[in-house]
């Protein structure tokens, strides 16, 4: 049954039933109720519907319905009707905050308008506080998803766009650069977040796991989200089963957000993921850059893990110089923030950094349409990078290694914004 939008308080039956029906007719879902104690145990402050209520009724009265309502539900509007003529009736129920009044016996447009104006109204209302808790749940996600690149707010935006919407969603990023953070956050974030967050990583799953660890969980109805954790690692004939699975999944089954570590093309092409599973999974997607694409997020990080390191295991901040930052700085970080965790830990604890080399720049951009000079600029920090890490961060060292003045070599670093 369509939940009613209207509820209409009235002691007289014949006139409760004329206004059922002009609203009926005008598509307008409405409750009738004989008295206001009833229709007033019925209000809440998520109901998106207003209340139109004679005055004059045995038992509590219109007005003193108002008041009560307007106490406990202050938001909810009210459309008062009153005898004809009665003004001074009329500018009291104003005064007291209704919405608008109707004089007996109510023309039935004028009536269908006010209700529709009075609608839109609450609409309003509950749009503005949807959007209040938004803006107070990205403080939230501020906090929780660190980072100040503009790639970083432009993530926690898309966050808090998918998360309210029942739709599934693809996330792409290299390890540790916070997918599974970001799936949990998503449902965290999501009308379900008191339903169970379950993470299946696809590498694990095999027919004789299958039936528990993904069956089970995908015909469940209890709103629960299903984070498929590296899905190009589930065997073919698996991803064909999952398709099946998700394709006859219940309209209140859970939703699914799955996560691949590399380009989806090169994948399906690579023949290690099924175009068909991609293309259904596939509603909403977000990328996660790797570490060394998020501007200054490197030391903003940094930091934050310190403090938090240091508060776990209750030892003081370290002390940090600039000889302990520059390795950092030409790092390319091939296991991205949670590599970076790692090293906040070690300065905490004092243990050598011994950081590994590697070169995610090396590998292939996401998604298509990396133009050339983006493409080259990678290389080329790459190529830098190595360099300065090759000669322990001395800038004159890496410019003789390369074979290039030390000039050029400061020059190319600030226009790469690695200085
Ligand atoms: N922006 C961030 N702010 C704070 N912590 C982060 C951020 N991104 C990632 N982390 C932390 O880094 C670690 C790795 O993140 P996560 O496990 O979400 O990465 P992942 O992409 O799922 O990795 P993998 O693909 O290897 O499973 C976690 O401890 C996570 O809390």
């Amino acid at each position: 049954m369509t939940e009613p939008l209207v509820y209409i308080v009235d002691d007289d039956e014949d006139l409760r039933d004329a206004v059922l029906d002009t609203l009926e007719d005008a598509g307008l879902p409405a409750e009738g109720f004989s008295s206001a104690s009833p229709a007033l145990a019925k209000l809440n402050p998520e109901w998106p519907g207003i209340v139109v209520s004679d005055i004059r009724m045995p038992g509590m009265g219109g007005m003193e319905f108002l008041h009560a309502a307007r106490d406990q539900f202050p938001e909810i509007p009210f459309v008062m009707i009153t005898g004809h003529g009665d003004v001074q009736t009329a500018t009291n129920a104003m005064k007291a905050g209704a919405f608008d009044f109707l004089e007996k016996p109510a023309r039935p447009e004028y009536l269908v308008d006010v209700v529709r104006r009075a609608l839109e109204m609450r609409r309003l209302q509950i749009e503005n506080s949807n959007l209040k808790t938004l803006v107070a749940d990205g403080g939230a996600l501020k906090s929780r998803l660190i980072g100040r690149s503009k790639v970083m707010k432009a993530l926690r935006k898309e966050i808090l766009a998918v998360a309210p919407l029942k739709i599934d969603v693809l996330l792409l990023g290299e390890t540790g650069t916070g997918k599974e953070l970001t799936a949990q956050s998503i449902h965290d974030l999501s009308p379900h977040s008191d339903s169970p967050f379950e993470t299946v990583n696809c590498g694990m799953l095999s027919d004789g796991n299958w039936q528990n660890s993904i069956e089970v969980k995908l015909t469940s109805t209890d709103g629960s989200t299903l984070f498929l954790d590296e899905l190009e690692a589930l065997p073919e004939p698996l991803q064909l089963r999952l398709l099946a699975l998700i394709e006859t999944r219940d309209s209140n089954g859970p939703r699914i957000i799955a996560a691949l570590k590399s380009d989806p093309a090169q994948l399906i092409a690579e023949g290690r993921l099924r175009a068909d599973l991609y293309y259904r999974i596939n509603v909403a997607q977000i990328i996660l850059p790797p570490l060394t694409e998020r501007e200054n997020d490197l030391f903003v990080l940094l930091e934050f893990f310190i403090r938090d390191a240091a508060a776990r295991h209750q030892l003081k901040l370290p002390e940090i110089t600039q000889d302990m930052l520059n390795p950092l700085r030409v790092h390319s970080w091939p296991g991205n923030v949670r590599e970076l965790r790692n090293a906040a830990e070690k300065m905490v604890i004092g243990l050598p950094l011994a950081l590994t080399p590697g070169t995610s720049e090396a590998k292939a951009p996401f998604g298509e349409g990396e133009s050339y000079d983006d493409a080259m600029g990678r290389f080329e920090k790459a190529l830098l990078r190595h360099a300065l890490m090759q000669a322990g961060g001395r800038k004159g060292l890496a410019a003789e290694s390369l074979g290039i003045p030390r000039k050029r070599l400061y020059l190319r670093l600030k226009t790469l914004g690695l200085d």
